[in-house]
């Protein structure tokens, strides 16, 4: 679903933020993204969502070379991709339906279908009862499944997060990764980029690990 061929981004001559990253995940896989500040994490996810372009080598996504992308396809490969970020980017002047709503009203789905997907979504994270209140109204852990609610109200086949469990005690990271877990049963490809050594080492998954751009560990499949 997701593949690296030797790909290099060097932002300019004394920033190269990775280097010939190669890797493979395949379908319902979950895997997670390690390595010190400054190790590349963000700029392979930015990578993924074409925010960069690789100066070098291959980014493939369902069969889509994303290196070869015009310009105007970005915004329906970005569909394609379900992103949570740490600080869930929620806004607070709208109701949680509304926040998760987001992405398929951009779209054009017609108000039926976003009613009934995004009560869908919501159950699955937990959080129909709350459909109605503010996102300001609710926990951290609250907050953060709205955010995965609206990552995944479109279903894409791809989900990343950056840090999702950041601001989080344990039990709580615990219940989010119960939840990717699941997404990636029903044949999600999840890429988690996490600092949270105890939180990964629990989930016993595949780990890709960058160190100063070059991937060190995780590369070849086989979890
Ligand atoms: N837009 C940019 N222009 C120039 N250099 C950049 C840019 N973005 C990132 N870099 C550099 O690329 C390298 C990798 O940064 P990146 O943000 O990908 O690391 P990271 O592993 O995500 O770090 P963190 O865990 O702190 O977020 C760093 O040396 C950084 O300074």
């Amino acid at each position: 679903m997701i593949e690296f061929r030797q790909v290099t981004k060097r932002y300019d001559s004394d920033h190269t933020a990775l280097r010939q990253v190669s890797f493979q995940l395949e379908r319902g896989e979950l895997a997670f993204l390690t390595g010190h500040s400054g190790a590349g994490k963000s700029t392979l996810l930015k990578l993924l969502m074409v925010m960069e372009r690789p100066t070098a080598g291959d980014v493939v996504v369902g069969g889509q070379h994303l290196n070869r992308l015009p310009k105007r396809q970005i915004p329906y490969i970005r569909r394609h991709i379900g992103v949570v970020f740490q600080n869930h980017q929620l806004l607070f002047d709208r109701t949680v339906f509304d926040n998760v709503a987001m992405p398929l009203e951009v779209m054009g789905v017609s108000p039926t279908d976003i009613g009934r997907r995004v009560r869908a979504a919501l159950d699955k994270v937990g959080l129909l009862k709350k459909e109605k209140m503010n996102p300001m109204q609710l926990s951290g852990g609250e907050q953060q499944r709205v955010g995965i609610a609206r990552a995944v109200v479109n279903k894409p086949p791809v989900l990343l997060a950056d840090e999702p469990t950041g601001n989080l005690d344990p039990d709580l990271s615990a219940d989010i990764m119960h939840l990717f877990t699941q997404f990636s049963q029903v044949g999600v490809t999840v890429l988690i980029a996490s600092h949270d050594v105890a939180l990964i080492n629990a989930m016993d998954r595949r780990q890709l690990t960058l160190e100063q751009g070059r991937l060190i560990a995780g590369g070849h499949s086989g979890h």
